[in-house]
C-alpha cells in the first residue's frame, strides 16, 4: 500500500459534489482488495459506509472523509496533474481520502478490538452530503458512538495537529441572487434597467453588514465570489447574479446578516425598479466538537510522540462534518501539511508526509478508544 501514490492517483480525478463516480469506483477497488472477512461495506450515492467489525466491541467508533474537489483550473508544479479541465483537489481531499483508506489499509491487516466505521462522504463542498448521509440506511444500521475527522491545514507545520473543544468552524450558508432589470442599447440608458449598475450598489452595500450590523465580538464574513451578468459591452444587462457565501460564529448572526441581506436587496429592487429573488443555496451548521472528546484528544496527542499538539483557535471556514457532530459526539481536528498556499488555491501543493504522520496517529487514537 503505497498511499502517496494513491493521494496523485486520486489528486487527477477531481470531481463535483454528487458526481464523484471515478472517486467511488477508485476506492471501492482499494477496499475489495484489501477486503477482510471481518469487513463489509455498502455505497450511497456517490459515497461509502465501509464497515470493520471488531474482535470484542462493545462500542461503533466512525472516521470520516470528503471526498470531492473544486472547480478551480490547477496551477501546481505538479508532474501528476488534475486530468478534468477546470476541476482540482484544492481542499485537500485526495489527502483526506488517502488517509482514510491508510488506516482501512492497517484495520484490514489487524482486526481491531472496537468496530469501526468508515464513512465516505461526497459533495462537502456543497451542495453537502454529510447530512443526508445520517438518514441513510448503513448509517442507521452502523451508528456509531463516537466520530472523527480532520481537514488539513497548510499554515501548519507537519506533525502539527490542532484542534480545540467546542467551537471550531463557523456556521455556513451560501447566497445567490439574481436581480432581472429591463435590457437594452448602450447608447439609451434612459430606456433600460441596467443590471450591472443595480449589482454593483449591492455588492458595496452588503460590504456594510458585517461591519455595521453584526456584534464586532461575534464574528461573521460575507464573501461575493462571483459575478456574472451582460452579454456584450454596448448592451445593458438585462439580468445579473451574485454568488457569495455567509459565515458566523453564532446562528443568531447569521439570521441578523440574512435579514439585512433581505431588506438591502428590497432597496435595490425599489431603487432600481427591477425584481430580485435570494436563494440561501446549501446551508451547514458549526462544527462543535464534544468537550470530553477534544480533553481526551488533546492528552492523547500531547503524549504521542509522532505528533505536536496545538491548541487551535476558531476558523470562519464551513464543514459539514458538523452535522455529524450535531448527531454523535466527536471531533474535527486540522492536520498540518506546511505549504504557503492556502485551501482552495489552485496552487496548493500539501506536504505529502503529512499522511503517514496522520495515519501513524489516528491508527493509535483510534485504538485507544
Ligand atoms: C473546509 C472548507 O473549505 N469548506 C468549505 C465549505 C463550503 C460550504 C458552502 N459551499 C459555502 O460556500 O458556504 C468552505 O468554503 O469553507
Amino acid at each position: 500500500m503505497n498511499m502517496t501514490t494513491i493521494r496523485r492517483e486520486l489528486h487527477q480525478i477531481p470531481e463535483p459534489g454528487f458526481k464523484e463516480w471515478k472517486t467511488q469506483q477508485y476506492l471501492l477497488d482499494k477496499i475489495a482488495l484489501w477486503k477482510a472477512d471481518y469487513m463489509e461495506w455498502k455505497t450511497w450515492h456517490t459515497g461509502i459506509f465501509l464497515f470493520i467489525h471488531g474482535s470484542a466491541p462493545v462500542k461503533n467508533v466512525a472516521y470520516r472523509t470528503d471526498m470531492d474537489g473544486l472547480p478551480i483550473e490547477e496551477n501546481t508544479t505538479y508532474s501528476f496533474p488534475s486530468l478534468h479541465p477546470g476541476m482540482m483537489h484544492a481542499c485537500g481531499h485526495d489527502l483526506h481520502m488517502s488517509i482514510a483508506l491508510g488506516l482501512v489499509h492497517t484495520f484490514s491487516q489487524e482486526q481491531p478490538k472496537e468496530n469501526l466505521l468508515f464513512i465516505f462522504q461526497p459533495a462537502e463542498e456543497g451542495p453537502g452530503g454529510a447530512e443526508p448521509m445520517l438518514d441513510a440506511a448503513p448509517f442507521l444500521e452502523w451508528k456509531p458512538d463516537e466520530i472523527y475527522a480532520l481537514h488539513v491545514a497548510p499554515e501548519r507545520k507537519v506533525g502539527e495537529v490542532a484542534s480545540k473543544p467546542g467551537l471550531l468552524f463557523a456556521n455556513t450558508s451560501e447566497l445567490f441572487i439574481d436581480l432581472k432589470g429591463t435590457g437594452g442599447h448602450a447608447a439609451r440608458p434612459h430606456l433600460a434597467n441596467d443590471m450591472v449598475v443595480a449589482a454593483s450598489h449591492l455588492v458595496t452595500q452588503i460590504q456594510s453588514v458585517v461591519a455595521r450590523n453584526v456584534d464586532p465580538l461575534d464574528a461573521a464574513v460575507v464573501t461575493i465570489g462571483k459575478i456574472t451578468g451582460g452579454t456584450k459591452q454596448n448592451i445593458i444587462a438585462e439580468a445579473s447574479r451574485l454568488e457569495g457565501t455567509i459565515r458566523t460564529l453564532s446562528e443568531e448572526s447569521m439570521q441578523k446578516v440574512k435579514t439585512r441581506i433581505r431588506q438591502l436587496t428590497a432597496g435595490i429592487e425599489t431603487a432600481f425598479d427591477c425584481e430580485a429573488e435570494i436563494d440561501w443555496g446549501a446551508n451547514y451548521c458549526q462544527v462543535y466538537n464534544n468537550h470530553e472528546i477534544a480533553a481526551s484528544f488533546r492528552e492523547f496527542a500531547q503524549q504521542h510522540g509522532g505528533v505536536t499538539y496545538v491548541e487551535s483557535g476558531e476558523a470562519m471556514t464551513g464543514e459539514d462534518f458538523g452535522y455529524f457532530l450535531r448527531e454523535v459526539p466527536g471531533l474535527m481536528f486540522w492536520l498540518g501539511v506546511d505549504t504557503p498556499y492556502g485551501l482552495h488555491d489552485s496552487r496548493l501543493e500539501p506536504k505529502e508526509e503529512a499522511m503517514n504522520t496522520a495515519v501513524e496517529f489516528m491508527t493509535d487514537f483510534l485504538k485507544s478508544r
